[in-house]
């Protein structure tokens, strides 16, 4: 059996499929959760994040399109496909918080320990820049991954993307941006195999002389002497060869089911990578986000308290309170023979300016300590808001 045969308590991975459309990601979904169903391990989990698609041949665990309507979405907001794709995806995202609370609650540990599953698969829409270039895809990747190991699975069609070295190098450009944008570890699947080997496409990532080679033979064919197309394809092809070094590549067949073991063996090798590489910088950046977030809060808190020393000082209130203040002629008067009482031998307390001061630094910073314990609260109760909206959608599920 695949590496999917692991029963343990660890988190399952989640392996994201991304692709063109017709590239076979539903096809490839749909063998991958047949696979795993069929091995050792518990049954993956699995979500559809493609709102558009009409029907898809397996059974999701959580779905976009139970929550959002597609068609709706397109009618209401008066938009054309690709944008209701969009605003779906973006409805969709403003759950998050409903979704993670599920998925933690079916897959990560638990007391009692409960059998988790291997793995948890998710499709996504086949207008991939719509998913990956957007808000509200880049904040499903992130909590996926802040959660659980996540690999992105790159679904090509092999057969269209080696006819000729231009549509091959277009395809590799397009899973480049997508490493760097989503910066996740990668599988680049070259599917259909069953009609095309990966062969060709493998040759020309590891070795650029046969793409170099394949090049100048379509320059001949074609008699297209002379153009940037060749060199330019060249020079792309030598600057790649890093980028290269960093993908795992399989051949499958989604139809046959071909080359499905090797793709379980390249999820655990980045499965590790993630925890190596990919999770410490993650929580790095969580960390700075975090710091980010309390240096606002400390300057919200220092901004508040400024604007009350200034209100009071406008309105002559507590720290800036000017008890005998005079406020007519008659009374200015009063205050000068007051003063000279004073001085002509009056006692005045030494300590009693500061003692007033004290007492207005304690109070001033009780009101700040209360202010930053209502902002942390703000916080905590919107987190405690989402859980009990995912006990809502979990108790619904049931
Ligand atoms: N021969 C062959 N055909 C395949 C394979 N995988 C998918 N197909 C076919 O490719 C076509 C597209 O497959 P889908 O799984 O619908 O592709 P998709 O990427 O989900 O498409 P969108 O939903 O438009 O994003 C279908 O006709 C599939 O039958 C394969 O491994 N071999």
């Amino acid at each position: 059996m695949a590496s999917s045969t692991s029963t343990s308590e660890r988190p399952p991975t989640a392996v994201i499929c991304v692709g063109m459309a017709g590239s076979g990601k539903t096809t490839f979904m749909q063998r991958i959760n047949a696979h795993l169903h069929s091995s050792e391990s518990q049954p993956p989990y699995v979500l559809n994040l493609d709102p558009a698609v009409r029907s898809v041949p397996y059974d999701s665990n959580i779905d976009i399109r139970d929550s959002i309507r597609y068609k709706e979405v397109m009618k209401q907001y008066n938009l054309g496909p690709n944008g209701a794709i969009l605003t779906s995806l973006n409805l969709f995202s403003t759950k998050i918080d409903q979704v993670m609370g599920i998925l933690e609650k079916r897959c990560l540990p638990q007391t009692p320990p409960k059998p988790l599953p291997s793995h948890i698969i998710v499709d996504t829409p086949g207008q991939i820049e719509v998913f990956v270039w957007s808000a509200s895809g880049n904040i499903l990747l992130s909590s996926l991954a802040s959660s659980f190991p996540t690999v992105l699975a790159y679904i090509i069609d092999t057969p269209r993307t080696t006819e000729n070295t231009s549509t091959f190098m277009s395809n590799m450009l397009y899973a480049i941006s997508i490493l760097y944008k989503t910066k996740l570890p990668m599988i680049l699947v070259f599917n259909k195999t069953d009609v095309k080997s990966e062969e060709q496409a493998v040759d020309w990532m590891r070795d650029f002389e046969k793409f170099q080679e394949a090049v100048r033979e379509e320059e001949e064919e074609e008699r297209e002497g002379g153009g940037y197309m060749g060199p330019l394809l060249n020079s792309m092809s030598l600057v790649l060869e890093e980028f290269y070094n960093h993908l795992s590549v399989v051949g499958v067949s989604s139809m046959t089911g071909d080359g499905i073991e090797d793709f379980f063996k390249a999820v655990e090798d980045k499965r590790t990578e993630f925890e190596k590489d990919y999770k410490p910088e993650l929580e790095r950046r969580r960390a700075e986000a975090e710091d980010q977030k309390s240096q606002i809060r400390d300057q919200e808190v220092n901004r508040m308290m400024k604007d009350m020393e200034v209100s009071s000082k406008a309105k002559g209130t507590g720290k800036y309170a000017k008890k005998d203040e005079p406020e007519t002629v008659s009374d200015m008067e009063d205050a000068e023979d007051d003063e000279d009482d004073e001085e002509s031998g009056g006692l005045v307390d030494p300590d009693g300016a500061d003692e007033e001061e004290e007492a207005n630094q304690a109070f001033e910073e009780g009101l700040k300590a209360r202010y930053e314990a209502a902002l942390r609260d703000g916080s905590a109760s919107a987190s405690a808001k989402a859980a009990s909206s995912a006990n809502y959608i979990r108790g619904s599920q049931r």
